[in-house]
């Protein structure tokens, strides 16, 4: 179980945005009366488990809104890196000292606008029993195709097992440290935090959750999700 201290969340948000394209990285464009990186920080503190928050920044970012706390609940700030899973490593290790190595922390992109009060609920339960943690993900329900370079079709791939990892992805304060850490020291570049946990033979939980809960990566992503927070 998590432990006394209650569950902290990290949020990434040192992206520049580069797929998206524009002057503005994506997490401070607005939707909703609301820039993305503040629909992702309340959906989380907003759920009475969780204590506070990290937000890991860009080290040139001169939007930061300066925000020490938002629901009432503590709101730190650091220095991101330049991968992802570098900002998460970050986040970690500015997280208070109070917050114990058996803790949970909730990793969620500051890219994904539209997270929901029953996945988080579902994910913090799973988490909380499953000592390896858990993650968001959905069934992939498309066929697959695998493609040479000319996008020219070489074969249909089975999608029996296979699952979209989404966030939050909830693990053990101490073990997702030192996974980070393991992937860095081997130059792995890791693309969630199961993957370091994987590489660490650890076999996180997948906890079906909701399909819109996507990441604005293009800009026909920000209208979708203008779209589904309007609903
Ligand atoms: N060095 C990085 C790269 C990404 N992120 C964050 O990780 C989340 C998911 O990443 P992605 O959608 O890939 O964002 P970007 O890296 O900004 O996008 P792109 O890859 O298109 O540049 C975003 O909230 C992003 O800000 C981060 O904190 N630090
Ligand atoms: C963490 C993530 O959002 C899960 O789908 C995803 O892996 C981020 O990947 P990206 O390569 O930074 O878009």
């Amino acid at each position: 179980m998590a432990g006394a201290h209650g569950i902290w969340a990290v949020i990434p948000a040192a992206g520049s945005g580069k797929r998206f394209g524009g002057e503005v990285p994506k997490q401070y464009l607005e939707i909703a009366g609301r820039p993305l990186i503040a629909h992702a920080l309340d959906a989380l503190l907003a759920h009475p488990a969780v204590e506070g928050a990290v937000v890991a920044i860009a080290a040139n970012d001169e939007r930061w809104p300066g925000w020490t706390s938002r629901c009432g609940k503590l709101l730190l700030r650091c220095t991101g890196g330049a991968e992802r899973a570098d900002s998460v490593l970050a986040a970690l290790r500015a997280l208070p000292a109070a917050v114990a190595g058996d803790d949970l922390v909730l990793v969620h992109d500051a890219a994904r606008p539209n997270l929901r009060q029953d996945d988080i609920a579902r994910l913090i339960a799973a988490a909380s029993q499953h000592p390896d943690g858990a993650l968001l993900a959905a069934p992939v329900r498309d066929t697959l195709k695998r493609a040479d370079a000319h996008a020219c079709v070489l074969a249909t791939a089975p999608r029996d097992g296979l699952w979209r990892a989404l966030t939050p992805q909830a693990f053990r304060r101490a073990a997702l440290t030192s996974a980070l850490e393991r992937a860095r020291v081997d130059g792995v570049v890791v693309t969630d935090e199961a993957m370091a946990m994987e590489r660490m033979g650890a076999k996180p939980m997948l906890v079906e959750g909701r399909e819109d809960n996507l990441k604005v990566t293009t800009p026909a992503d920000l209208a979708l999700a203008t779209y589904l927070l309007s609903l």
